[in-house]
């Protein structure tokens, strides 16, 4: 059965980032917590604050208990959209990047000691020949 839940995107739920207007993003879903702002026993400052990103780990680390959890479901208006997400790197990407890598610490290897061992080359040749 198609699900009626309204898709945001996180640019559009950042938007709402003042005190009459505030919606934050937690585990995938959007919260208008405008009317709860002052009521928050966070404070309304994190909340202002936690806008515009996903908010998750702020509201994982201020320990919420099961009553907060239950309680923001009357704030829920929505979900992120997740086609929104950036897209994961395709597989042919990672391998250009790791063998650019592979190739710069080659570089980045090789090219003191043979350097070295060039001038010393040189140097041994500059020797003999003045002996
Ligand atoms: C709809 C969303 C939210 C609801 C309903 C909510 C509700 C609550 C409630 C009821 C408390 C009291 C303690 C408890 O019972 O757990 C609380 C405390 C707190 N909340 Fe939220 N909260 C929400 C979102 C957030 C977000 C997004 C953040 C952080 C960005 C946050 C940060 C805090 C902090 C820092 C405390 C104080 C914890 C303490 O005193 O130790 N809350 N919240």
């Amino acid at each position: 059965m198609p699900t009626l839940t309204k898709l945001y995107d996180l640019k559009e739920a950042g938007e709402h980032n003042t005190r009459d207007d505030c919606w934050v993003v937690v585990d995938g879903k959007v919260y208008d917590v405008s009317s709860y702002l002052d009521e928050h026993p966070g404070g309304d400052d994190v909340l202002l604050r936690a806008t515009g990103k996903d908010a998750t780990d702020e509201f994982n680390d201020a320990g919420h208990s099961k009553d907060a959890i239950q309680l923001m479901e009357e704030f829920c208006i929505g979900e992120l959209d997740p086609s929104d997400t950036p897209e994961e790197e395709s597989s042919s990407d990672k391998k250009a990047d790791l063998t650019k890598k592979f190739r710069d610490m080659t570089l980045q290897y090789w090219a003191i000691p043979v350097g070295i061992l060039g001038i010393s080359v040189i140097a041994c040749l500059f020797f003999m020949r003045r002996k």
